[in-house]
Order: C-alpha cells, then sequence, then structure tokens
C-alpha cells in the first residue's frame, strides 16, 4: 500500500555529479532513472523538478561579475540540460516521460501549463518541469513548491546527497543531528537552509508537507512512497 498517490519530486543537480567536479555522472542518472521507474511502475503520479547546481548557478556567477538576470537565465536553462539527460535515461529505462518547459522553447520541450501537466501526469507518464519559475532571482526549490502546489501533489519529496533536515549543514557541522519531523515554523525560526525561505514559505501557506532524503541510495525513494521513515517530514 503507498501512502502518496502523486508526487513532486525535487532532484538536486549538484548530486547528478556524483564523484566529479562538474557536469552529468551517467551511473548516478541511471540510479536515478531506475528508482523512478520502479515507483512509476506501481502507478504512482510523478511530477519532477531537477536543479542546475551542477552547471551554473546565477548567484555565483554573480560573483564573477556576471549579469544577475543574464546568469539565472543560463542556470535555468542549466536545469533543461539535466531535464533532457533525465528524460533520456528514463525512456532507456522503458519509463515515458515529458519534459515541459517554463519558458518556451519548443521543440526541445512543451510549454508548461497545468492542464498539459495534468494530462501527461494522468496518461501515466512522468512529467519533468523544467526552466523552474521562468523567472530570475528563484531556485528550483522554489520551482518545486510552485509546481507541487500547482499540480496538487500529496507531498515534495526532496530527494538529494543529505538523509534529512539537520540542526545544522551536515556537510560544515559534524556535530549537527538529524530531525525525524519539523514544522515549516521550526525551520523558519532556527533559519535552517535546507531549502529556501521562499519556497518553504509557499508550501507552508499552501499546505504541502515536505519529505527531504537521501536519493543517492537506492531504493529509498520506494521506502519513502510506502511510508517507511526515510529522511526528515516538514509540516504545517
Ligand atoms: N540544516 C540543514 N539540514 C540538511 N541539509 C542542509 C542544512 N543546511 C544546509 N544543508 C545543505 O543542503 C543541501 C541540500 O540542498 P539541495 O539538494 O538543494 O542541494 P543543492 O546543492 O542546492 O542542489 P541544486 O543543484 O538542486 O541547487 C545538502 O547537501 C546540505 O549540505
Ligand atoms: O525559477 C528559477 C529557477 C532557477 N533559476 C536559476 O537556475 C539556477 C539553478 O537552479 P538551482 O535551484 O540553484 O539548482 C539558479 O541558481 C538560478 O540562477 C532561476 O533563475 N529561476
Amino acid at each position: 500500500m503507498l501512502k502518496f498517490k502523486r508526487i513532486l519530486l525535487k532532484l538536486s543537480g549538484e548530486s547528478l555529479m556524483g564523484e566529479q567536479q562538474y557536469g552529468i555522472d551517467q551511473q548516478r542518472l541511471a540510479d536515478y532513472a531506475e528508482q523512478i521507474k520502479e515507483i512509476a511502475d506501481l502507478g504512482v503520479q510523478i511530477g519532477i523538478v531537477i536543479g542546475g547546481g551542477n552547471i551554473f548557478r546565477g548567484l555565483s556567477g554573480a560573483t564573477k561579475g556576471f549579469d544577475r538576470v543574464k546568469g539565472d537565465q543560463m542556470g535555468m536553462l542549466a536545469t533543461v540540460i539535466n531535464s533532457l539527460a533525465l528524460n533520456s535515461a528514463l525512456q532507456s529505462v522503458g519509463c515515458k516521460s515529458r519534459v515541459l518547459t517554463a519558458i518556451r522553447m519548443e521543440p526541445i520541450g512543451e510549454f508548461y501549463s497545468k492542464d498539459r501537466a495534468i494530462e501527461v501526469l494522468e496518461r501515466g507518464e512522468v512529467a519533468i518541469f523544467s526552466a523552474g519559475t521562468g523567472n530570475p532571482y528563484f531556485t528550483t526549490d522554489t520551482g518545486s513548491s510552485l509546481r507541487g502546489i500547482e499540480i496538487e501533489a500529496d507531498v515534495m519529496l526532496k530527494g538529494t546527497r543529505v538523509d534529512g533536515v539537520y540542526t545544522a549543514d551536515p556537510e560544515k557541522d559534524l556535530t549537527a543531528t538529524r530531525f525525524e519531523k519539523i514544522t515549516f515554523d521550526e525551520v523558519h525560526q532556527r533559519d535552517l537552509k535546507v531549502m529556501d525561505l521562499t519556497a518553504t514559505a509557499m508550501c507552508k501557506e499552501n499546505n504541502l508537507p515536505i519529505i527531504v532524503f537521501n536519493m543517492d541510495i537506492k531504493g529509498n525513494l520506494k521506502k519513502v512512497l510506502e511510508g517507511q521513515s526515510v529522511g526528515t517530514y516538514v509540516y504545517r
């Protein structure tokens, strides 16, 4: 028995690098595709947003002298590259998927609309929502909150390289401890940086819970769907 029928899965662009310093690790991509196919075969409706941090981030571009808006546009295009790579990896494991873009760029992907997204999901295809929100000064975390709310997902699953929300960034502070569950208010009060403020504020306002879990461990995605205690549950 699965806990959720329709999900928004946020994948980290940076995790796609695997052990590399930049770009896409083919093995990591293939592992993600296998995990997604496993739950698609169980009938779960899956919308995906993937980050672009393995290729380009507007904010880090700005520190090197790029115009921020141009840098953000480059970042959004980076998410399209990752989305196309995931689309291809899913197709090669026999999982039907389609890329929708927040910025018009046919024939690379179809222009996003809620109606089209729901049609794709109800047809049993995975919908990959690329180019974030389509606007600069946002992130793909906010893009995934937005799409998750729009498609009326039961939950947002943030698949990343840490196994939940911690008292501090666990990659920097080895004494940090993990929460089993935590409210949006506490995330804000403690100023925890696992997702940006805009993204969590939107989820809180629209009552879309988030589960943060480690997507780099095979089988974890299915475990989350089965309701096993993998990761941290963030709720209103
Ligand atoms: N309190 C915290 N609890 C857990 N992780 C945290 C916390 N604060 C910061 N982080 C960091 O957040 C990261 C997860 O965020 P995310 O998956 O969005 O990665 P990203 O590198 O921003 O990816 P993307 O390329 O999609 O932008 C973790 O790798 C972790 O280092
Ligand atoms: O709605 C959006 C989403 C993303 N961007 C830009 O893309 C990069 C990559 O996204 P990450 O969430 O950091 O992985 C981001 O740094 C922004 O520059 C955007 O402008 N609008």
